[in-house]
């Protein structure tokens, strides 16, 4: 049997450095509204055109007071209210004064603390104060968030929910991003039809684009879905020419293996090609990298838990790196380590991603149980595992309570 280490194939990590080095992102940018911005990447800095908070305002429901009078069992005079939304420019207070204050409203000319309601006992048009106050206490100055002035994001951000935030409290409505990938995916054999279609006897139904798809979605790139194409040289040769002038990147799933029909390889080869071919890991061990005319060229393996695991492993990074993201989190090298239960005897050679279940004891120690099918043609373990169970390359047993890497699925931030 071939040895991965020995015959020279690509560790994960060595695979995803040289594809990443020879990528060129694109740099076309277009301005978006702030409510389609979410999950791009941002293609200029964000800078300050104002102080966040704009003025310093109250953080409770209080009274604005002078916290050297403020002390408790003084009795302060109520003179005005104020509300959030009105200008704090017209009002003051005064050493036996105090001004109703809202959470939010801004502080007054003259206050240097805001009492909480909760600290205070209201008589008719007076308080008395329960708690001295300390100076400072309860406002938010001007620009404790952000200062006018300051690179909020830097380009290259992929824009979360609390960026759009972050963007809106500064007045922008719309924002400069890097256009969207162009991203041509396909899936090959003769044997495959398409869900809702008549399965004949030899046939099954193609699943991988799928999922592919699914897991590109966060990246908001835009999918040209070529369908499925048939095992016959000509074909993919027309498929592969539309993609290499229309796509940044083609994502086609199947034939790289050494079978009969496994066609793919030796044309994207003949008419661009490939940079590297096999990576040592479980599943997904005939993935191929290469070039079609201005295409970036991805050949998932067909098995679909190979599929499924190559694309997040190795096609999510390039997606993101084509796409101008400058800090790709990768997501193997996050230090969470869990106990294994029961024990593991391998041959070594390949990076495994096991489908595994992680629970946590009463100590809140992670232990973590590989699923039973670990075949590349079993999906149902990957929807019922919480997390991957990493083994490293070279690692041949694994004994009860032994630490290992776990990666935990985010399903929608939700843990199940
Ligand atoms: N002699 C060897 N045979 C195989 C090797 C090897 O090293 N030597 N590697 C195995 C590994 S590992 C994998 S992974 C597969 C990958 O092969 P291909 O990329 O060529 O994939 P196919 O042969 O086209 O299909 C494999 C399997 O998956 C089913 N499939 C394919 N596409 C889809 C799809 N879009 N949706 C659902 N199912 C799909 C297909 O029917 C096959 O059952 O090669 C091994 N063989
Ligand atoms: O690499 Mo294959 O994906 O082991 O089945």
């Amino acid at each position: 049997m071939t040895d991965p280490v020995s015959s020279g194939w690509h560790s994960l990590d060595s695979a995803l450095s040289q594809a990443l080095s020879q990528l060129n992102a694109v740099t076309e940018s277009e301005s978006v509204p702030l409510s389609s911005a979410l999950g791009r990447v941002l293609a200029s800095p964000i800078v300050a055109k104002h102080n966040v908070p704009p003025w310093d305002n109250s953080a409770m429901d209080g009274y604005a007071v002078i916290a050297s009078n403020a002390v408790a069992g003084k009795t302060l005079k109520v003179t005005d209210t104020l509300l959030a939304g009105m200008n704090g420019e017209t009002f003051e207070v005064t050493p036996d004064t105090a001004i109703r204050i809202m959470t939010g409203a801004p502080v007054p000319r003259g206050a240097t603390a805001v009492i909480m309601q909760e600290n205070t006992c209201r008589l008719d048009n007076a308080i008395e104060v329960l708690q001295t106050a300390r100076a400072g206490e309860n406002i938010r100055p001007m620009g404790c968030d952000i200062a006018q002035g300051d690179t909020v994001i830097v380009a290259g951000t992929r824009l979360s929910a609390a960026h759009l935030m972050l963007i809106a409290s500064l007045g922008a409505d719309s924002v400069s991003v890097f256009r969207k990938l162009r991203v041509g995916l396909m899936a090959t054999g003769d044997e495959l039809v398409s869900a809702g279609e008549e399965c004949r006897p030899g046939q099954i139904y193609e699943s991988n684009r799928a999922g592919i798809a699914g897991l590109l979605a966060p990246f908001e790139v835009e999918i040209l879905d070529l369908g499925i194409v048939p095992d016959e040289p000509q074909r993919l040769k027309n498929t592969f020419k539309q993609a290499a002038s229309e796509v940044d990147l083609l994502i086609s799933s199947g034939g790289v293996s050494v079978g009969d029909a496994d066609f793919v390889k030796a044309i994207v080869a003949e008419l661009g090609r490939i940079d590297f071919w096999k990576v040592a890991i479980k599943p997904g061990k005939p993935f191929a990298f290469g070039q079609l005319g201005k295409a970036i060229f991805c050949g998932v393996p067909g098995n679909p838990v190979s599929s499924y695991v190559t694309t997040q492993k190795l096609v999510l990074p390039i997606v993101r790196h084509l796409q101008g993201e400058s800090a790709i989190a990768e997501s193997r090298t996050l230090p969470l380590k869990a106990r294994l239960k029961g024990s593991i005897n391998r041959k070594p050679g390949r990076l495994d991603f096991q489908r595994a279940h992680v629970t946590f004891d009463d100590q809140n120690q992670a232990w973590v149980s590989p699923l039973p099918k670990q075949s590349s043609a079993i999906m149902t373990t990957v929807t019922s595992a919480n997390c991957f169970m990493l083994i490293e390359q070279n690692v041949a047993e694994l004994n009860d309570g032994d630490w290992v890497c776990i990666q935990p699925f985010d399903l929608y931030g939700l843990w199940k």
